[in-house]
This record gives C-alpha cells, sequence and structure tokens, in this order.
C-alpha cells in the first residue's frame, strides 16, 4: 500500500503522488483542526509511511523463507537476509527485528514514517516494512560490494588493497550522507551508530551508509540495556561524552566519523585485540602521533606501500585529529569535513590534492588547520613566512584584479608551474618538497581567486580542467564561496600570521567553539552579483542537491547560499524522532 501525504510530497518522496491525495483542499477536508500537539498526535495516528507495505508472505518469498544461505549477517537489532522480490525482481535487505521489546503496530509505523522521509544517495534506501501479527521487518535497497570492513581488513588472495583515493571517496561519500542527516534534514538526526561496518559499498565502491535512525526500533530501545549493549556494539567509535554519559550531538557522530576516517587512513581496525595492548584501541594509538605531524605520514596503511601524496595524507590526518578532540564543541562540522574531503578525493594529474580555498568552510578554522597541515611535508611555516612577507600584498591586490585579468594570470602560473613540475621530475630528490612548495603556494593563492569567481558568472573561464575530476573542483571551489572579499583578504592574513603562531596558539585556533552557525551570517555578506547568482542557484537548487550528493557528481556546491531552501525542503519531510532539543520539536510539529 502506497500512501501519500502532504508532507512526503518534497523531493525526498519517491513515490509518486496519487490522484487527489495531492490536492491539498481535499486534503484539508480530513484534517484535525490546526492545533499543534492535536494535530501531531492524530497525524501519527493516521499517517502511513510513503514506502511498500509487505506482507510477511511475501517477504518469506522473497529470502526463500529466510533460509540459512540468504543470511547476510545478524546486528544489534535482528538479522538481515539477501531477498528477491517477486513482483519486480529486484534485490533487497529484508531486515527482521528481533521480536524482544516488540513495538506496537501505530510506533513502529511511526518509526517507518520517520526513516522514509530520508533520503539520499548515501544512506541505504528504504524500500518497505512489513508490519504483520508479532513480526516487524524493514525492506532496504540491497547494496552489493559488501561492508567497509570486508574490504579494508579482510585480504582475500588476488584481491588488491583499497587504493588511498578510492578511501578518500569512500570518506567524502559518508561525510555527505553524515552532513545530510545533520545539515539537510530539520531537525537534524543523530546516527548514533557510525561505524565501518555501517558502511557499505556497491561495486563501484561507492559508500552507502546503513542502520540510520534505527534507534527507536532496536530492541530494548529506551531501557537501561540499550544503553549498555550499544556501547558494546560502537565500542571504539563512541565518543567520549558517550561513555561519560553526556548527551550525544551530531559532533558526537563527528567523531565516530573521525575514527571510521582513521581505519580508512591506518588500515587498522578501531578496536584490534590481536595488537600489543598498546595499539589495540586506534585512538589512543593514534593520539601521540596527532600531536607530531612529521609522523603523519608514518600512520598510512603499510599496505597503500606509500601511494598517496604526502599532503593528501597530512591533510587526511589533520581532519581525523579535528574530528577525533575530546571536547565535542572543539571538533568540526561535518559539512567542513566534507567540504575538505571533496578536496582530497579528487584525482589530479600529479596525484597531490587541490588547494582548498579558504573561503570552502564554514568554520575557518578547517582552512587554516589544513593549509598549515597541508606544509608540514617540508618547509612549512618558513614557507609560509616567506610568501607571507614577499607575497602577500601582491595576493590582496590580486584578489582586486578583474575575472579575465586573474584568468590569465593563473594560465600563466599554471603554465610555469606545470614547466616547473616537469623541470622537478628531472631531479627526483627535490621534486616532492618543491611541489610542495608550489602547491603552498597555489593555496594561499587560490582562496581570492575562488571568491572573485563566485562573482563571474562561468567556471568555465577558468583555467582548464586537468581532468574531469578537477573540473569538479574548479566548479566547487566557485560555488563553494560564499564569504566577502574583504572576508577573504582577511584570512589571508591570517593564514600568514598563523604560520609563525606558536604551537599552543594554534591549538586555539583550530578548535571550533561554535556550535552550527546559521549560515544566514553569510548573506550578509553577499555582494549584488552574488544575489543574482543566489536566485539562479535557488532555480537549479534541486538539481545541484543531486550533483553534490554524489560523489560521481558534476559539481560538487555544498556551501549553497539558499540553505534556507534546504531546510524548508527538509523540514517537510524531516525526521521528528531523533530531534536533540525540545523546542527543535516546533517547527516540525507544525507541519
Ligand atoms: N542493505 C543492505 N545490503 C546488503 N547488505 C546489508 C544491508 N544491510 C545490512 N547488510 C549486511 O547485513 C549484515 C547485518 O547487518 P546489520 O546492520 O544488522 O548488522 P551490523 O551493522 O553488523 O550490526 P548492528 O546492527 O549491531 O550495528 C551486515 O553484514 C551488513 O553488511
Amino acid at each position: 500500500m502506497m500512501n501519500c501525504f502532504p508532507c512526503f510530497t518534497s523531493q525526498k518522496s519517491s513515490n509518486p503522488p496519487s490522484g487527489n491525495e495531492t490536492n491539498e483542499h481535499v486534503e484539508n477536508e480530513f484534517r484535525p483542526p490546526p492545533v499543534a500537539a492535536v494535530k501531531h498526535i492524530e497525524e501519527r495516528e493516521t499517517e502511513q509511511p510513503p514506502v511498500k507495505t509487505f506482507n510477511f508472505r511475501e517477504l518469506a518469498t522473497a529470502t526463500k523463507n529466510f533460509r540459512q544461505e540468504c543470511l547476510l549477517g545478524e546486528g544489534g537489532s535482528g538479522r538481515v537476509y539477501k531477498g528477491t522480490l517477486q513482483s519486480t525482481g529486484q534485490l533487497v535487505a529484508v531486515k527482521q527485528l528481533d521480536k524482544h521489546g516488540l513495538h506496537g503496530t501505530k510506533e513502529f509505523q511511526a518509526e517507518v514514517l520517520s526513516l522514509s522521509k530520508l533520503e539520499h544517495p548515501n544512506l541505504v534506501k528504504l524500500i518497505g516494512y512489513c508490519a504483520d501479527g508479532d513480526q516487524r521487518l524493514l525492506v532496504f535497497e540491497y547494496v552489493s560490494g559488501g561492508s567497509l570492513p570486508d574490504h579494508l581488513f579482510e585480504q582475500e588472495p588476488g584481491r588488491k588493497p583499497m587504493d588511498w583515493l578510492t578511501r578518500m571517496k569512500i570518506a567524502f561519500g559518508a561525510a555527505q550522507g553524515l552532513d545530510y542527516l545533520h545539515d539537510k534534514v530539520n531537525p537534524p538526526v543523530i546516527y548514533r551508530d557510525l561505524k565501518a561496518a555501517n558502511i557499505l559499498l556497491d561495486d563501484e565502491f561507492y559508500p552507502k551508509l546503513c542502520d540510520y535512525g534505527l534507534n527507536n526500533l532496536a530492541p530494548g530501545a529506551g531501557d537501561s540495556m540499550f544503553h549498555s549493549s550499544c556501547v558494546m556494539d560502537t565500542y571504539g567509535y563512541s565518543a567520549p561524552e558517550y561513555t561519560r554519559g553526556e548527551e550525544l550531538t551530531v559532533k558526537s557522530d563527528v567523531y565516530s566519523f573521525g575514527v571510521v576516517l582513521l581505519e580508512l587512513i591506518t588500515g587498522r581496525r578501531a578496536v584490534d585485540t590481536t595488537k600489543p595492548n598498546d595499539e589495540q584501541n586506534l585512538v589512543a594509538w593514534a593520539q601521540p602521533i596527532f600531536r607530531d605531524p612529521k609522523r603523519y605520514p608514518d600512520m598510512a596503511d603499510p599496505l597503500l606501500k606509500k601511494n598517496f601524496s604526502e599532503r593528501g595524507i597530512n591533510q587526511a590526518v589533520a581532519i581525523t585529529s579535528m574530528c577525533l578532540q575530546e571536547e565535542p564543541t572543539a571538533r568540526p562540522l561535518v559539512s567542513d569535513v566534507m567540504v575538505a574531503l571533496s578536496f582530497l578525493s579528487m584525482s589530479t594529474e600529479d596525484g597531490i590534492p587541490n588547494a582548498l580555498p579558504v573561503s570552502s568552510f564554514r568554520d575557518k578554522s578547517m582552512s587554516i588547520a589544513l593549509s598549515r597541515h597541508g606544509s608540514c611535508s617540508v618547509t612549512p611555516f618558513s614557507l609560509l613566512q616567506k610568501e607571507g612577507d614577499d607575497d602577500s600584498s601582491s595576493v590582496s591586490s590580486e584578489s582586486e584584479d578583474d575575472d579575465d585579468d586573474d584568468d590569465e594570470k593563473k594560465e600563466e602560473s599554471k603554465g610555469s608551474k606545470k614547466k616547473k613540475q616537469e623541470e622537478d621530475s628531472d631531479d627526483e630528490s627535490g621534486s616532492d618538497d618543491e611541489k610542495g612548495q608550489e602547491e603552498e603556494h597555489s593555496q594561499l593563492e587560490k582562496p581570492g581567486s575562488a571568491s572573485r569567481s563566485s562573482s563571474s558568472d562561468s567556471g568555465s573561464e577558468r583555467e582548464s580542467p586537468i581532468d574531469e575530476s578537477n573540473a569538479n573542483a574548479q566548479s566547487s571551489e566557485i560555488k563553494y564561496s560564499y564569504s566577502s572579499e574583504e572576508e577573504e583578504e582577511e584570512d589571508n592574513e591570517r593564514l600568514s600570521s598563523k604560520s609563525s603562531c606558536k604551537s599552543d596558539n594554534e591549538c586555539t585556533s583550530f578548535r571550533y567553539d561554535s556550535e552550527p552557525k546559521n549560515t544566514s551570517i553569510a548573506h550578509d555578506d553577499h555582494s549584488d552579483d552574488d544575489e543574482e547568482e543566489e536566485e539562479d542557484e535557488d532555480e537549479n537548487h534541486e538539481t545541484r542537491l543531486e550533483h553534490v550528493q554524489s560523489s560521481k557528481s558534476e559539481a560538487q556546491s555544498i556551501y549553497s547560499d539558499d540553505d534556507d531552501d534546504d531546510d524548508d525542503d527538509a523540514g517537510e519531510s524531516s525526521l521528528n524522532r531523533f530531534e536533540p532539543k525540545e523546542e527543535d520539536h516546533g517547527s516540525s510539529d507544525e507541519e
């Protein structure tokens, strides 16, 4: 049975509306008076998820009567079977929830309703459910490639170890899924159970998060046993505040994400009891190394055989260490992590990730930290200092040039950079160092150019992309930008001055002192051009979001200026069961 209700008619619903159900007037006739609280309760009682309802027999047939050979595995909330829907031939994963702590049909449907509203390419899609007698089953799309640990930790003979770029792409995709839950859904959804095993991969290693939002469906949810078993399940991934018994926030997910990122970088499990005592807990093992950037490249999975750029690993480890900060408020927003990873996951001709534009991040601390860590490989601070001394004026004056001038300069700079790289390749011993220095230089230059590009109408006039993925980098630079030129210059100054900071100050500057900011702050700084662009962007919003949500996307606009739209859209089909704060209920209750 497929039902559509007004709150599911946003782009998030995959089901086509049927008949007059989409007619608001008709719909309203059946609605109780708009008294928020009453309406909320009554809607919960009457609404049914806009996903398919299966009867038990259908799912028994699909899974060959839940035969052992179809069993994919068993987790904390029940067994998962591979099945084929007879009606369509679609492959599915059928999750048979444990009967222990069984939910009533209404309660179960309410949870499914919440789940069904979440839709993103990096989330395993809920297809339907079954509430038949005492059976409670969820039907998900089948993800064919297994889970991340299968590929990262299980070395099958003849299978190549996962390469660096693939690892970064997986991290980027997972970050996109998490960003959707945190930032595109209102109120935010806290994952609570992010771990490598919950990242499923398709045959092309495209990642999809599973088990999101299942907390209220897990057996015994709400009782004390549930809490303790949850610690067991996510041992190694749980944020320190969880073990301290404090409330979980989106930043707790960021911590868990940091652990996954660390696993991807090191090829080590979050907890590995086969290792010596002091290496069994991955985070504890990594903490001393985080404080010594020179050792970052040593953290890499030996199976990678050093096939990664030094800048890439330095920045990846820097991001990871930020995610794993003890204090939740010191951790970055997943949206900033996602932007950083978008750059690390792009293939470039020389294998060195593109410079990260300062304006890409909501919180500039991320770009400052990354530019610092990106330069760790050779002569980090002295180089930045030198450039700050020699070129800072040219950097800031360059930011005042018009677009054409800038493009010409970039072309020239690109040409000379390429030429230099060719020269460098003759001298292998110095090549890495010098490349690093060149990149460092561009890192200071690019933020300004990103800002300029944001006010130009097209990214196509910019330097020729090196390859398709690199073209994405160009467009992402343009679309991420939302800060004013003054802000950019300020950032450049900050970058130069940070380079000479003493370590204590640096630590302070890397902390994220604020909770997610309202991006309307950014709107204040918009030029008229930006506003025009904003209108254009609004029109293309839906299309663009689709691009953003896929690591295979053509363009990567994450920080669009139309966040409000996002919120509105997401609000329409938002998940209400996982909001961290009581006051967040308000808006969704009114819907
Ligand atoms: N949509 C899916 N497609 C393919 N395999 C899946 C799907 N969902 C789950 N699986 C697989 O089924 C098995 C059990 O999954 P499940 O999520 O229940 O357990 P878990 O993640 O290991 O533990 P927990 O639920 O306690 O976090 C895992 O091997 C998982 O990879």
